[in-house]
């Protein structure tokens, strides 16, 4: 096996979110079979990198062995990046049917979608992370409004929201994302 951290064949990809693990499952089947664990993690403020580095820290201290998380931002270049990680705490407030006023008083609506990987092998490890990035644009809702901002962010011309799931899976930032944590296991699940 290549050098560097091993991978268990069973994942556990520590989330709170139901339709983050949904789309997970749905892109790694057949690749490592994932276990769920919804463990309440302290998300720190800081660099994308810096909270997904620190989430996955904590999550392997909680459940004392290897673990998979996630941190999805969503970036505006005219707030100079923000909300980006903190994306979760204005979509509480707002509401999907709400944010894209964030952005009415400038002209420029160019989104980034962000979503970083994180994997540990365990207390005291270092985790490695995986990004996928996608540009679009904050748009008024269209689509159901079942999963965070699907309904507002527009890529090519459709929400993520107006997509059916592989069609959003192909192009989203988890998708890209989870290509290269593919490419990566690939050489390091522990067949044991
Ligand atoms: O593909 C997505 N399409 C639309 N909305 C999304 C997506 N992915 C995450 N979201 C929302 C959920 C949360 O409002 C924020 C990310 O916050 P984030 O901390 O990563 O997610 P979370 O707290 O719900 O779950 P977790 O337990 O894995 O931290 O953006
Ligand atoms: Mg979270």
């Amino acid at each position: 096996m290549a050098p560097g951290p091993t991978v268990p064949k069973h994942l556990n990809f520590i989330t709170g979110n139901k339709n983050k693990l949904a789309e997970v499952q749905a892109i790694l089947e057949g690749v490592i079979e994932l276990r769920n664990q919804n463990v309440d993690l302290v998300e720190i403020q800081g660099t994308i990198e810096e909270v997904t580095r620190d989430k996955c820290r904590r999550a392997a201290e909680a459940i004392q062995g290897p673990v998979l998380v996630e941190d999805t931002c969503l970036s505006f270049k005219a707030m100079n990046e923000l909300p980006g990680p903190y994306i979760k705490w204005f979509m509480l407030s707002l509401g999907p049917l709400n944010i894209h006023k964030l952005l009415s008083g400038f002209p420029d609506k160019s989104a980034t979608a962000i979503c970083t990987f994180a994997y540990c092998e365990g207390p005291g490890h270092e985790p490695v992370l995986f990004q996928g990035k996608t540009d679009g644009l904050l748009v008024e809702s269209r689509g159901p409004t079942v999963f965070g901002w699907d309904s507002c962010f527009e890529y090519e011309g459709k929400t993520y929201a107006e997509m059916d799931k592989s069609e959003k899976n192909k192009i989203s930032h988890r998708g890209k994302a989870l290509d290269k944590l593919k490419e990566w296991l690939k050489s390091r699940v522990d067949e044991e």
